[in-house]
């Protein structure tokens, strides 16, 4: 069980309040230049990533007071809670063991009274020898032909992380080409038919709960197109395949439970890639390398668990997200990869976090009386420059960012690599230090008195913007197993101390069930009334133009 602690009544809370009054009248630029050692200190490496939070308003009372508020709300107590598999998601009773599923050491977990490290192992060694049969072609079509298209069907939890990781280690992928169909616009599935041909396409129904309307539908429109190009019933065996912890609703779509590749209730939807529904990635990189993901993440798992809170990444990064949410105010973070195959990453995250941490109601059931998950958006580098770059470094708004890099290209061409990373390096050092009027008055040495008073408030920044650096050797499928854990433990920590469920999602029930009321009145032309009159008149006016 989590404490129920309101973190805003804690001692920490009381005396970070106090010293953000003295933080908010310090410029980042004095506190370097106060502190010779700040980079170092406030740095950590672990293992091919180097995370440098120095460029934050923070100084050495900041960062102990944070962890002091990690440890008055009981973050350590949580942490072994998740680790142990104690029903943490309290609002659907569940263990929450994503852990498990890439835990390498094989020590027992218990949920029940059960070692799950069984099931997680008898299932990944089911998807070594699926993923092993399609890449090498022994796996034949109904035509006898050998797999090269895969589709994976799947929204939400079941489409963005494999999404994500195929496209982030795009530059180990095998010849399977991969494609992804999410959204119940018929336009997406009806697309990525045109690219394949039903003799040598494997499609995988990626489900938690096997009852997603988008993902039946979909399921159901790619069965029927399988079925309409000559295949039969008996076929459908060799060209689809479910990843589901739902067996029965496996069998009733169609699919013989042989091919099911299963997970469990314990495994959150957003945090499931490593489950059989990162089977896509296993088929993309071959099972090797998946593991290679896993082995990643786990070490992430081992430093959130065993270091001590002011050298450990995630709760450092959870830490400094809190000073920014509930002491600036800031109300988004943004994630920024200089790393075009990390292009998905930002939207990966925006689910992991928003989905997690998007709550207003407390562990007591009670409404907060304070801010909770923030806003995250993103894109790579150097593309965002170019777009929203202006508003974070001369906006009204405070966007605290996360930039990360690879210092290793996987495509090494020319000069664009150090091109790259000169702009990785160039945009938080102009974020924190900014231009004075004085330096924008000595470029502006040609011109006259009053043409440079006249435009050098614009050319002015005040820098002070905070961010973090996050510099990795490569972007190897190890690297990106343990970044991936790092942010899933960050999310997990800002949960604890903002004293919410991270591990349920309620809020996305709503529209659904609306949904599903609306339907029916679609079938047919009859005027509907049972809205309010914008929705009514929404609905008709679609009858009358369809
Ligand atoms: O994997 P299934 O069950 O189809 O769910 C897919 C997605 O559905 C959404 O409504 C959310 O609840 C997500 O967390 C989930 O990942």
């Amino acid at each position: 069980m989590l404490s129920k602690i309101n973190f805003t009544q804690t001692k920490a809370y009381e005396y970070l309040s106090s010293h953000l009054v003295d933080i908010s009248e310090k410029h980042m630029k004095e506190l370097f230049a106060a502190d010779p050692a700040r980079f170092e200190k406030f740095s950590v490496q672990f293992n091919d990533i180097f995370v440098d939070f120095s460029k934050n308003r923070i100084n050495d009372k900041t960062m102990a007071l944070l962890v002091q508020l990690a440890k008055e709300c009981d973050l350590e107590n949580a942490i072994n809670a998740m680790f142990n598999g104690e029903a943490i998601n309290e609002t659907e009773n569940r263990a929450v063991l994503h852990t498990a599923l890439r835990n390498r050491s094989n020590t027992p977990v218990y949920v029940d009274g059960k070692n799950v490290m069984e099931d997680v192992n008898e299932v990944l060694g089911k998807m070594k020898k699926f993923s092993e049969a399609i890449i090498s072609g022994t796996w034949k079509g109904y035509t006898g032909k050998a797999i090269t298209d895969v589709v994976n069907i799947g929204i939400g939890g079941s489409d963005l992380g494999p999404v994500m990781v195929t496209e982030a280690l795009r530059s180990y992928k095998n010849h399977l080409n991969l494609h992804f169909v999410s959204n119940v616009d018929g336009t997406h599935i009806a697309e990525t038919l045109k690219k394949v041909n039903p003799e040598t396409t494997l499609f995988l129904i990626a489900s938690k709960t096997f009852t997603t309307q988008e993902t039946m539908a979909n399921g159901h429109s790619a069965r029927n197109w399988f079925l309409a190009s000559g295949a039969t019933e008996a076929d459908v065996a060799k060209h689809f395949a479910a990843l589901s912890t739902n067996a029965e609703g496996v069998s009733k779509f169609g699919i013989d439970t042989e091919n099911m590749f299963g997970f469990w209730d314990w495994v959150g939807g957003r945090y499931s890639l490593w489950s059989a529904i990162g089977m896509p990635i296993a088929l993309s990189i071959g099972f090797d390398k998946f593991e290679e993901l896993l082995a990643g993440a786990h070490e992430m798992d081992k430093h959130f668990r065993e270091t001590e809170f002011e050298k450990n990444i995630p709760v450092i990064l959870a830490l400094i997200g809190i000073w920014y949410n509930n002491f600036f105010e800031a109300e988004t973070e943004a994630i920024l990869p200089y790393d075009q195959y990390m292009h998905r990453f930002a939207a990966y995250f925006q689910q992991g976090d928003m989905e997690s941490n998007g709550k207003h109601v407390d562990r007591s059931g009670n409404e907060v009386n304070y801010q909770t998950g923030p806003v995250i958006w993103g894109e790579p580098g150097t593309n965002g420059q170019h777009a929203f770059y202006q508003l974070i470094h001369q906006g009204t708004k405070l966007i605290p960012c996360d930039f990360i890099a690879p210092a290793q290209s996987h495509n090494p061409l020319g000069q664009h690599h150090q091109m790259l990373l000169s702009n990785f390096f160039a945009q938080t050092e102009a974020l924190m230090n900014g231009k004075t009027e004085e330096e924008v008055l000595a470029e502006l040495s040609g011109k006259s008195e009053a043409e440079k008073s006249k435009i050098a408030p614009f050319k002015v920044f005040d820098g002070n913007r905070p961010t973090n650096s996050i510099l990795v050797k490569k972007i190897t499928p190890k690297v990106l197993g343990s970044l991936i854990a790092m942010y899933e433990h960050k999310i997990f920590v800002q949960g604890v101390i903002w004293n919410i469920f991270s591990f349920d999602q309620w809020g996305v029930e709503l529209g659904k069930q609306l949904a599903g009321k609306i339907l029916p009145e679609l079938k047919d032309d009859a005027d509907v009334t049972s809205h309010d009159s914008s929705t009514n008149g929404l609905i008709n006016l679609y009858k009358a133009w369809r």
